[in-house]
């Protein structure tokens, strides 16, 4: 019937798809496939209303710092979409070629110049605040280029507040915390305070507040213009229901976590660990936590976190972060169910910088390297997220370590980030760099247009390939920089795996060549002892013969079979005295064997395993010759000899 429908009507044939007469398979015809009109602008394509709407496990915005002067770099298409174009020119073959490359990034949604902290904080932080008592935590990361406006869009100025103290005020206007702190957060849960510690908690906060005391007015005029800038739409008034607002703030400098809330002095030994709760929660031991009351007594904490902060001028910013700093509001709310702990993490991550521009030598360059490393690793992890890969390299810098469970949503944690964007035209590359790393939907090009023009005059050419050399210097050195960045992250890697590795050889060796003296020792100790009892054996019985001789009836010389029996009995116990000396010296002789084995391994613990086991294989060989020495020694004894096997030496760790 098919068949009779295939003949019949060619066309119906196109129209319905059989399996049963396939269409051609592709690859014989590769040009039948649909492909793209060549030069199609993909904008004309884009629909602003058929936005992907695919939820994000990180919510990107993107904050245009205000600038002077306009750009041609940036354009704000829609309130999700930025086009950004770069030329460059590259001259070769003798041409020159001109491209114009065009690309297109989205986000959440993007904050023009002109947006207020107060719109941010509405779309940004106010709804995840609102779900702070329900034990829904929240992340948000300020990222982008050294001063495009990260600390401004956090901390802000007293007349144009960010979202910390926005946060803080916000938070106490929502819950009412004003109680004793009855409970604090400790290791990922809640521990129960006794009136003694309760009121130790209010006079370390009295304490802590005193260092901003003088900026109470300032915090008076900010906290004035924030009263009509916070509305809330209903106050949690239960009377069954408690809440308890801690803050902590620490920073992450040079890989090393530090509290910034205590006055102890940067050392190895104050810098603080990331540790993890059978949940999986992720938090940092040890770091100071502050019991505030209200949005007042949260600022001036937060204040006196700030005198600590690492701040230091570079080429580029007077005032530059040099470390990421965290600060941390956790919300402590008792039901009749228990405690549940919910936290607010606000982190204004340090900005990337490149050498070239931020000038920076010494101390300088190492922080901006530590900077640019765990930023490198951000980058990493949010790519393997986006591409859902498995191995996500969390563990490979603190910061992504401490946010990695917010990261993966495996926690339903919210995380946002708002990329600030510096829209001047030379910090160009470190923003095309930056909005990689953070655009939802990132690099699509949508322009590329190339122009090939032939090079003319000899003057025009050499200034036009000169400068097309330098940028394609320019663009080695950019790439070559940023190898260098990952060959250092590599080589710090490889060093702390082999440093590993040598502890484990050294302890292993240390292990095997203990067990070894204490087989050695024990061994020779039998034989000692089996050669005393021996003699003893030997004497009792020569002993025992010349009594007997003393009991003969006397004469006058002693007989001949006498004479011989005795000679012989002084002969068998010089032996055995000769033998016991030597096995006294062997025994000596192996000690030394192992101690200046011992020594060996001692200085030199970083020898390949090929080398321990010659070590290894030494200290068996040496128990080996002992053992077969006293074999030919003994083989008319060998009932009496000591039962240790060389098996005995081998099963000893190694
Ligand atoms: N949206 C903005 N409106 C007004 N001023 C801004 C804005 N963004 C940034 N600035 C100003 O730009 C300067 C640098 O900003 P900021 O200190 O926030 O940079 P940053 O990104 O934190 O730099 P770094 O990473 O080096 O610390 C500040 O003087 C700040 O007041």
């Amino acid at each position: 019937m098919i068949n009779q429908r295939v003949t019949s009507n060619e066309s119906e044939k196109r129209d319905i798809p059989s399996f049963i007469e396939p269409l051609p398979p592709l690859i014989t015809n590769p040009f039948m496939r649909p492909r793209p009109n060549k030069g199609t602008n993909l904008m004309e394509l884009f629909d602003e209303d058929s936005e992907v709407e695919e939820p994000e496990l990180v919510q990107v915005y993107l904050r245009m710092k205000p600038h002077h002067a306009p750009t041609y770099l940036y354009e704000v298409k829609s309130d999700r979409c930025l086009i950004t174009t770069v030329d460059t020119a590259t001259a070769g073959h003798g041409r020159r070629t001109q491209h114009n490359v065009s690309k297109m990034y989205t986000f959440s949604h993007i904050f023009g110049s002109h947006a207020s902290q107060k719109e941010i904080f509405e779309r940004v932080v106010k709804d995840n605040l609102n779900k702070l008592p329900d034990g829904q935590s929240f992340t948000l990361l300020t990222y982008g280029a050294s001063g495009s406006g990260k600390t401004f869009t956090l901390m802000g100025t007293v007349n144009s507040p960010g979202l910390v103290p926005r946060s803080l005020e916000y938070v106490f206007r929502v819950v009412d915390a004003s109680q004793q702190p009855l409970f604090k957060p400790s290791d990922g849960g809640a521990d129960k305070l006794s009136c003694t510690n309760q009121e130790y908690e209010l006079q370390f906060v009295k304490r802590l507040r005193h260092v901003s005391a003088s900026l109470r007015d300032k915090y008076r005029r900010m906290s004035a213009g924030l009263c009509n800038d916070l509305t809330v739409s209903s106050l949690d008034l239960s009377n069954k229901i408690r809440h308890y607002v801690w803050v902590s703030f620490v920073e992450i400098y040079n890989e090393g976590i530090y509290d910034l809330l205590s006055s102890t002095d940067r050392t190895n030994s104050s810098k603080l660990r990331i540790r993890e709760d059978s949940n999986g929660y992720v938090y940092v031991k040890g770091a100071t936590q502050a019991f505030v009351r209200s949005g007042e007594e949260a600022y001036d904490v937060m204040v006196a976190g700030k005198h600590n902060l690492q701040v230091a001028a570079t080429g580029v910013h007077a005032q530059s972060s040099r470390s990421h700093c965290i600060f941390t509001i956790t919300m402590l709310t008792e039901t009749e169910g228990g405690v549940r702990v919910s936290c607010v993490r606000l982190c204004d991550l340090a900005g990337c910088e490149r050498a070239r521009r931020t000038r920076n030598t010494g101390a300088r360059m190492a922080e901006s390297r530590a900077i640019n490393s765990s930023l490198h690793v951000l980058e990493r992890c949010l790519h393997t997220l986006r591409r859902r890969g498995r191995c996500v390299p969390y563990r490979e810098s603190k910061l992504t370590r401490l946010l990695g469970a917010g990261l993966s949503g495996a926690k339903g944690e919210a995380v946002s980030m708002v990329v600030t964007l510096n829209p001047a035209p030379e910090y160009a590359q470190e923003t095309k760099h930056v909005l990689q790393l953070a655009a939802v939907a990132k690099d699509i090009q949508i322009n590329n247009t190339i122009a090939e023009t032939m090079m003319e005059s000899s003057v025009q050419d050499s200034t036009i390939s000169g400068n097309a050399e330098v940028m394609r210097l320019n663009a080695d050195i950019e790439r070559l920089h940023f190898e260098l960045l990952q060959a250092e992250y590599r080589n710090k890697e490889l060093m702390a795996a082999m440093e590993e590795k040598q502890q484990q050889t050294a302890a292993s060796i240390q292990k095997f060549v203990a067990e070894a003296r204490d087989i050695c020792t024990q061994y020779y100790k039998e034989r000692l002892r089996i050669m005393q009892k021996k003699m003893d054996d030997m004497r009792e019985e020569y002993e025992s013969r010349l009594e007997n001789v003393a009991a003969m009836p006397t004469c006058e010389t002693p007989s001949r079979e006498l004479r011989f029996e005795n000679a012989k009995l002084m002969t068998d116990i010089a032996i055995l005295e000769e033998k016991l000396t030597a096995e006294q010296l062997a025994r000596a002789r192996a000690e030394e064997e192992v101690q200046h084995l011992r020594a060996c391994i001692e200085e030199r613990d970083d020898k390949t395993d090929e080398e321990n086991t010659k070590v290894r294989e030494n200290v068996i060989s040496l128990c080996n010759d002992s053992e077969t020495e006293s074999d030919e020694e003994d083989t008319n004894n060998e009932t009496l000899e000591p039962t240790f096997k060389k098996e005995d030496i081998n099963r000893s760790a190694f």
